[in-house]
């Protein structure tokens, strides 16, 4: 059932402020119907798998997975309010990316976010016209966080496809000047030392760092982030789940071994050819929702692609047995 249509659905049930975002985030998929329309009808379905299936209880939407740069304006309005009123006494945290090309419509989206009650906003660097510095970045975060100024803001770091390669570091510097909102990072990088740096600087902050390199969490995690923002979350949340409890008990050597198993299926997948529409793929084998094919310019997962990826997660044998 939609609920997304309801008047005002986050209104009186703001979701800040809120415990620090920690543990994993799935970055959901965008599920859309065979002619290519978003299918708001199987987001309660969605959520309830999430807590479910994967015991997840976080939700980056409309990011990276979410195809959110491929959408339109209206689309990420409409996906927004359907997750945060479909996630209600469900969900901990529904962090919606507002991130665009174009200031005012960033902006648009911020000011959205915040009226219906998002727990947290994100913002990744514009990538067509690019910051070449970090005074240009901050200033653009500046105008889209200013835009909801209750609500938690989160930098994207996404270097490989935005192409703005700006440490970290060098960002968080002063950042809560200029940004008094700010309350984290979703990095995602292989770049450790700049993530080690960050968690080394701004210790006393309480700001969070979500890994978003989900084949190396438990690096990141040796070196102290806080949780993690990712796409895999969606179908292997719950073994993802045991990694953290294991790493924190600690339990290092099943900690490894769980890591080393989704590793195992990521790297072979990625052999494959493994983006979005991919996981879109793996996602409605698993979940058993219909999440649809991706937009152009992204195309469906083969047929072959599904029937060995279905095999090789099948195969995988983890060490709680299932
Ligand atoms: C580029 C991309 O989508 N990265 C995701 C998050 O940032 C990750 O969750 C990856 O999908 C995942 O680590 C698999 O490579
Ligand atoms: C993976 C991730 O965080 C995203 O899809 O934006």
């Amino acid at each position: 059932m939609l609920c997304g249509a309801a008047a005002h659905p986050g209104k009186d049930s703001s979701m800040t402020p809120r415990k620090k975002l920690e543990g994993l985030v799935a970055a959901t998929v965008t599920p859309m119907t065979p002619d290519g329309q978003i299918n708001l009808s199987v987001i309660h379905q969605y959520v309830d798998y999430l807590v479910s299936e994967q015991n997840v209880k976080n939700v980056f939407v409309n990011g990276t997975t979410g195809e959110g740069l491929s959408l339109s304006i209206q689309e990420r309005k409409q996906l927004a309010e359907e997750w945060i009123c479909q996630g209600k006494n469900k969900l901990d945290h529904v962090i919606i990316h507002v991130g665009a090309l174009s200031l005012p419509e960033s902006q648009e989206l911020a000011r959205h976010a915040a009226a219906i009650g998002a727990s947290g906003i994100a913002v990744m660097a514009p990538f067509f016209f690019k910051p070449t510095n970090k005074d240009e970045l901050i200033a653009f975060l500046q105008k889209v966080a200013s835009e909801a100024p209750a609500v938690p803001f989160y930098y994207y770091h996404i270097p490989h496809l935005t192409g703005v390669k700006i440490h970290v570091e060098e960002l968080l510097d002063g950042i809560k000047k200029q940004i008094p909102t700010f309350q984290g990072v979703k990095f995602s990088d292989t770049d450790l030392l700049d993530l080690a740096q960050c968690i080394s600087k701004n210790e006393s902050k309480q700001f969070a760092f979500l890994y978003g390199v989900d084949e190396q969490l438990l690096s990141a995690l040796a070196i102290g982030a806080n949780g993690a923002v990712g796409s895999t979350f969606n179908y292997l949340g719950r073994k993802t789940n045991l990694m953290l409890r294991a790493f924190a008990k600690p339990d290092l050597p099943l900690a490894q071994k769980y890591q080393f198993l989704t590793g195992e299926f990521l790297n072979f997948v990625i052999k494959l050819g493994f983006g979005v529409a991919q996981t879109k793929a793996v996602m409605t084998f698993v979940s058993g929702i219909p999440m649809g094919p991706p937009r152009l310019p992204l195309v469906n997962a083969s047929e072959e692609f599904i029937i060995k990826a279905k095999a090789k997660l099948d195969g995988i044998v983890w060490p709680d047995g299932d």
